[in-house]
């Protein structure tokens, strides 16, 4: 026997014995159904002077009779009632999606457990129920373009609180994960010296000797007819040389010595946050390994002895202590640890995804090689090609952004916005409260706004602008919270590209796994991918 409360007041309900059939608990479309067994009985308020059957809000059920009239009320469980309502009676409940992940945001969390969530979105979700999808009881994904300009630039909402579970440490805001605009608009006009024209035009000598120390060591390897390179990791750990190079004063020289445990320490502490932060359970059992915390204090000690005139990022962050707004060592370690995390698996991500694309289409790579080598028909190891020239090659420029749009690094912004009031955005009526993860993949592979190709690698299209939907490419996303790296994260891209495929010859090896895993940014599964590579006839 089960008993159905209905009715949520504190007056007296009446209670009835029902025969076996199916009922509708409400008058909406969604109003739940359920299977009544004989001898179930149903404890119905009714606002009415008269209780009875009648008077139900029930349909579809043969009431025995009133078994006792005014039995006093006694409330269900406030927290069903709430989950139930957010479920079924919240204004989200008219925005499509699975209908169990109305219930709980868990259903969601699962989908993202192995990286694969992007998948499942692409591939199901969004296709089956449109651009905006409900994936949990107050939260939304979304893709439409002008809702995501509405979100990011016009209403610029704040971020929403499962950034603070990115933090290193909870009670440090740094700059992309803090949340208050004030704070956040602060601390941007501190560091936004270090990522000026000014300043990267000032580290581009720096790039390039990150950059000549990988060819030196590809060149050793050719030399010892070692033609098999795992592309992945070689740009992987340029691309940290670089990032300690031009931010933190020195070169980690990851190039020069091989092996080093820090790129595997910040992809693990990146997966314990992303798993913590959706199931806080897990907080006890995944303790925060020391590693990072302890690499960045001993770099800032040896800066603070070395007493330093250098001006790079490290220099700016530690400056500030003391002004306005300035940071605590405390806090230019939090913040150091981001950028190095936000400063290098990204572009090593984009580089390495730039290259196996055209490693994949020698068509293209051959475009490419030739409007390399009309702009820089000398090629000097000593004098790699410079940035000025490179930022206006059109066909570099259009593989690069080809590649980005394929695989923008933040498949989604995951942790996404928040609404602070009930607001509109669209024709979608969002609730105070509800969470808008935005999705740059999906806008970016969306037919409807690229066209039917829009799954083909096809850097030709960026060759007419006419052609290229307007708002639907984001990869640094935008408005007050866009990547603060984007032109510094360019300037390494263009270089690098640039400068490998000026030197080498490159082959596939065909049938590697490629499969993509995206926790909150993304990265091949298997974190290599092998090429056979040789010298270039140099002119
Ligand atoms: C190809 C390379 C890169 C891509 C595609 C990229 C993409 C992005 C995206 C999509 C965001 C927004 C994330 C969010 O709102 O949750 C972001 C923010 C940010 N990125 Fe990048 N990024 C790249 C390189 C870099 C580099 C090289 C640095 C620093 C050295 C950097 C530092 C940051 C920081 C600090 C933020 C937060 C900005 C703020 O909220 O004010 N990124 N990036």
């Amino acid at each position: 026997m089960k008993k159905y409360w209905i009715g949520v007041a504190s007056n007296d309900h009446v209670k009835i014995g029902v025969k076996e059939g199916f009922a509708q608990f409400g008058h909406g479309k969604l109003s739940p159904i359920k299977r009544l067994r004989n001898g179930d009985i149903i404890i119905y308020y009714s606002p009415r002077e008269e209780m009875n059957v009648k008077s139900l809000a029930i349909k579809g059920f043969t009431a025995i009779g009133v078994i006792e009239e005014k039995i006093p009320y006694n409330p269900p469980n406030p927290a069903r009632v709430k989950v139930i309502y957010l479920a079924y009676f919240s204004p989200l409940s008219k925005i499509p999606g699975p209908k169990h992940f109305a219930l709980t945001k868990y259903f969601f969390s699962m989908k993202h457990s192995k990286g694969m969530r992007w998948k499942w979105l692409q591939y199901e979700a969004f296709p089956k129920y449109g651009p905006v999808v409900r994936i949990g009881p107050r939260a939304v994904i979304i893709a439409d373009r002008d809702m995501i300009k509405e979100i990011l630039i016009t209403k610029d909402l704040p971020k929403g609180q499962k950034y603070e579970q990115l933090r290193t440490g909870p009670e440090f805001p740094t700059l992309l994960t803090a949340r208050d605009k004030t704070f956040h608009k602060q601390r941007r006009q501190i560091i936004a010296p270090a990522f000026s024209f000014k300043y990267l035009n000032s580290i581009e000598p720096l790039i390039h000797k990150c950059i000549n120390e990988l060819i030196v060591k590809l060149d050793e390897m050719i030399s010892q007819n070692q033609h098999t390179v795992n592309i992945y990791k070689m740009i992987q750990l340029c691309s940290l040389d670089i990032i300690g190079e031009t931010t933190f004063g020195g070169s980690f020289k990851f190039i020069e010595n091989g092996e080093h445990p820090l790129p595997r320490k910040i992809f693990q502490e990146l997966r314990r946050r992303i798993k913590t932060g959706m199931y806080p359970f897990l907080k006890p059992f995944m303790k925060q390994d020391p590693y990072l915390l302890n690499f960045m204090t001993s770099l800032i000690k040896k800066r603070r002895q070395e007493n330093s005139k250098k001006k790079d990022l490290l220099e700016i962050l530690l400056n500030t202590s003391g002004g306005e707004g300035g940071m605590l060592d405390i806090e230019v370690q939090h913040q150091a640890i981001e950028f190095l995390i936000a400063g290098s698996d990204t572009t090593n991500f984009s580089i390495s995804m730039v290259m196996i694309k055209l490693i994949q289409n020698p068509d293209k790579m051959n475009i490419l090689v030739k409007e390399i080598e009309e702009a820089f028909p000398e090629f000097n190891i000593d004098k790699l090609p410079s940035h000025d020239e490179l930022k206006h090659l059109p066909y570099l420029n259009a593989v690069i952004n080809e590649t980005l749009r394929l695989h923008p690094i933040n498949y989604d912004v995951g942790p996404g916005r928040i609404t602070t009031e009930d607001t509109m955005i669209g024709d979608y009526f969002f609730p105070k409260g509800t969470t808008l993860v935005i999705n740059m993949y999906r806008l970016h592979h969306s037919p409807k706004y690229w066209g039917d190709d829009v799954e083909e690698y096809i850097p030709e299209r960026w060759l007419d602008p006419e052609k290229i939907p307007k708002d639907c490419f984001l990869p640094f996303s935008a408005g007050t919270r866009n990547c603060i790296g984007q032109n510094f994260a360019m300037m390494e891209i263009r270089i690098m590209v640039a400068t490998l495929i000026r030197r080498y010859k490159f082959e596939d090896i065909p049938n590697q796994d490629m499969d993509i895993i995206h926790f909150f940014t993304a990265s091949l599964k298997t974190k290599q991918y092998n090429i056979k590579i040789n010298l270039r006839d140099l002119k």
